[in-house]
């Protein structure tokens, strides 16, 4: 998939504050291309994360439409939407989604848990350490603090990562320099995989960046 492209887009379930927001990219047309970077920036409550299930395909609450390449995601099937999410894109929810009782070695290994290769492997073990989380590999999610949980995350998303990385405020629980660390991290990673990154977040990054800025 080479695009996704937001045409139209307004949530049903509520009006956006930031609707008359010149810089909104609610009701426009945005087109977010494979291989370049994005930080959409906007308040609590005004949509990020309704926007980014809705990317997802979790939910069709909204009017307009959401188009990956030139399919509108609306009149796929289920099966369809579930076969884009294992290359094509893939969502670190706010909420992270870890599995308690699984160990975070595990955890991270569900991204791939039917395929078998060495690669994942060292991709783990070297992700984990660039976000230093290697002495927590065969601790229970449970058992780690949210932002432990937060890092082990980021490492599942990217051991086999899809074309589009979209992240929902994922660095809320991390300190400015793991933060920054993270931020490297997934950056190297779609450089090398040629894969777009979204960050959804409250604030922009407290480091510079060169992503593409939108707001909501
Ligand atoms: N299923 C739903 N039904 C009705 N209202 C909803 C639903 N989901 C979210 N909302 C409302 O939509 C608005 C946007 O919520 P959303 O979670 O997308 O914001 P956000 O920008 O991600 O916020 P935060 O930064 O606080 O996580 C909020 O006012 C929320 O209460």
């Amino acid at each position: 998939m080479n695009s996704i492209t937001l045409h139209h887009v307004i949530p049903k379930f509520f009006i956006p504050k930031t609707l008359d927001n010149s810089q909104s990219i609610w009701k426009k047309v945005s087109t977010f291309k494979k291989g370049h970077f994005y930080i959409i920036i906007a308040p609590s409550g005004s949509g990020k994360s309704t926007l980014a299930n809705a990317v997802l395909g979790n939910h069709f609450e909204y009017e307009g439409s959401i188009l990956y390449d030139n399919l509108d995601l609306k009149s796929l099937s289920i099966e369809q939407i579930v076969n884009y999410r294992k290359n094509e894109v893939q969502l670190l929810f706010q909420d992270i989604r870890l599995i308690n009782d699984l160990t975070i070695r595990e955890n991270i290994a569900l991204r791939v848990f039917n395929k078998k290769n060495d690669l994942f492997e060292t991709k783990l073990l070297a992700y984990a350490q660039h976000l230093g989380i290697s002495h927590l590999l065969e601790k229970k999610a449970k058992n780690c603090s949210y932002g432990e949980r937060q890092r082990a995350a980021i490492v599942r998303s990217l051991i086999h990562p899809a074309e589009f990385l979209i992240y929902d405020e994922c660095f809320s629980h991390l300190d400015v320099e793991n933060k920054e660390k993270a931020f490297q991290l997934i950056n190297k990673v779609a450089i090398e995989e040629g894969s777009a990154v979204l960050f959804f977040e409250l604030n922009d990054f407290p480091f510079s960046h060169d992503y593409n800025q939108l707001n909501l």
